[in-house]
């Protein structure tokens, strides 16, 4: 498999088809949680990668495939287009604050919408706020579970999705009707894919900056990279590269509490081992996703300990932050809920859940004028002046999207 060169999300309300949807086009299944087979639901982000290849020989739509053999004539001359990670969101309302840091590694997104319940359902418009929120802009809508509803109900669904996206981002996205259970279709959401969501253009030049956005123990089952060992770093290069025994640094690091003082250490180690999808390889460049080997110990790195860190080359890591100041921009009304009430100003003393990159931190509000707003935070974060932040905000027990930040100073 070539490495793949651009990530691609799906989301969507729980349930809909979006693991499924994964598994038809890569063959892999990404829950592999104990937790989550036994739930039934996806919890943390899953991740795989499937290579799209187009038919040399005909000129239907049906000649684009994630096989090797053209599904229409059965030719095995097929061009090879690109390799593509999918990174896979849960759908559950609780797991808000996983979708969003899966957001933040995301080139363009499928939407996935079932077709057999009324749309929009609760997540697949936040789902849709966090997509506009966090900046992505191609979107694909696959209309998904079309076998199990009469022809009449799917030209039904598919008007109301056409309702439900103007004025979104997804205003203009294709929507292409799916059954990702019985493989209909699959071909023509390849091929919208591939004319919708292009390969973004990365710098090659600059110091290598990963987004971990998953860290495991090697023996954690179902991890794919067998011949890795140490600990290891689940994510995506957003400029440069990585090459093995590349020394790298991790900010902002490690807890350290001393004589009541708390301080936040780099962490320093080295690569020992690339992975993309199976292959080892020497060299890694920005786009798809990355397995990062290195010589960290396996308790550091396991449950995803690591995740939303940043990893790059010392001395070249945006800086970390334990307070900043954010311009903001808030909705009008609460996505994701039946009530949709209005938004209130933020609150001096409020804490706000903040999505900065793959981190998620909670941050206490200091001072907070119009359009501006002081946060402390309780972890601190490695990001660049100029990042988007998606706030949330406690409403009832759940966290929920209420505007986007940008981080000033
Ligand atoms: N009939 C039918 N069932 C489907 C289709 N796609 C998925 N399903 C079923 O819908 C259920 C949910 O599918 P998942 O792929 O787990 O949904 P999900 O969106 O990944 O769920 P979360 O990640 O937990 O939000 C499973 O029972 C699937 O077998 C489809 O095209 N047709």
């Amino acid at each position: 498999m070539s490495q793949p060169v651009i990530n691609i999300g799906m989301v969507g309300h729980v349930d809909h088809g979006k693991t499924t949807l994964v598994s038809a086009l890569s063959g892999v299944w990404t829950d592999t949680h104990s937790e989550e087979l036994k739930r039934g639901i996806s919890i943390r982000l899953g991740y795989a990668d499937c290579t799209f290849y187009k038919c040399k020989n005909c000129d239907e739509p049906e000649c684009y495939s994630s096989g090797k053999k053209c599904a229409a004539c059965g030719s095995e001359d097929m061009e090879e287009l690109r390799t593509v990670s999918f990174v896979d969101s849960p759908g559950h309302e609780t797991l808000m604050a996983t979708m969003l840091s899966g957001a933040a590694i995301m080139d363009g997104a499928v939407l996935v919408i079932a077709a057999n319940e009324t749309c929009p359902q609760p997540q697949t418009k936040e789902h849709l706020m966090a997509l506009d929120i966090i900046g992505i802009k191609n979107v694909v809508i696959a209309q998904n579970k079309i076998d199990i509803v009469s022809r009449e109900d799917a030209i039904k669904h598919y008007n109301q999705i056409k309702e439900f996206v103007k004025g979104t981002v997804a205003e203009n996205a294709p929507i292409v009707p799916i059954s990702a259970q019985q493989n209909i279709n699959i071909d023509v959401l390849i091929k919208t894919i591939e004319e919708k969501i292009p390969t973004p253009k990365h710098d090659l030049d600059k110091p290598g900056i990963m987004q971990v956005a998953r860290s495991f123990d090697v023996n954690r089952p179902g991890t794919p990279p067998q011949k890795l060992n140490g600990g290891v770093l689940g994510g995506t290069l957003s400029q440069g590269t990585f090459k093995i025994k590349d020394d790298i640094e991790i900010r902002p690091g490690r807890k350290v509490e001393f004589e009541g003082k708390t301080t936040w250490e780099p962490i320093s180690t080295t690569v020992t081992r690339l992975v993309y999808g199976g292959d080892v390889v020497e060299e890694a460049t920005p786009g798809g996703l990355l397995a990062a080997g290195t010589k960290l110990d396996p308790a550091m790195t396991k449950s995803d300990a690591l995740a939303g860190q940043v990893a790059g080359k010392p001395g070249f890591l945006p800086p970390v932050w334990h307070k900043f100041v954010m311009k903001t921009q808030l909705l009008e009304r609460v996505v994701g809920v039946s009530d949709e009430s209005a938004i209130k100003p933020i609150a001096t003393s409020e804490p706000l859940m903040l999505t900065i990159g793959t981190s998620t931190t909670i941050g206490v509000v200091s001072s907070a004028r119009k359009g501006e707003a002081e946060v402390k935070l309780k972890r601190p974060v490695c990001a660049e002046v100029g990042s988007r932040i998606a706030i949330s905000r406690r409403i009832g027990a759940r966290w929920r999207l209420i505007g986007v930040g940008v981080l000033t100073s």
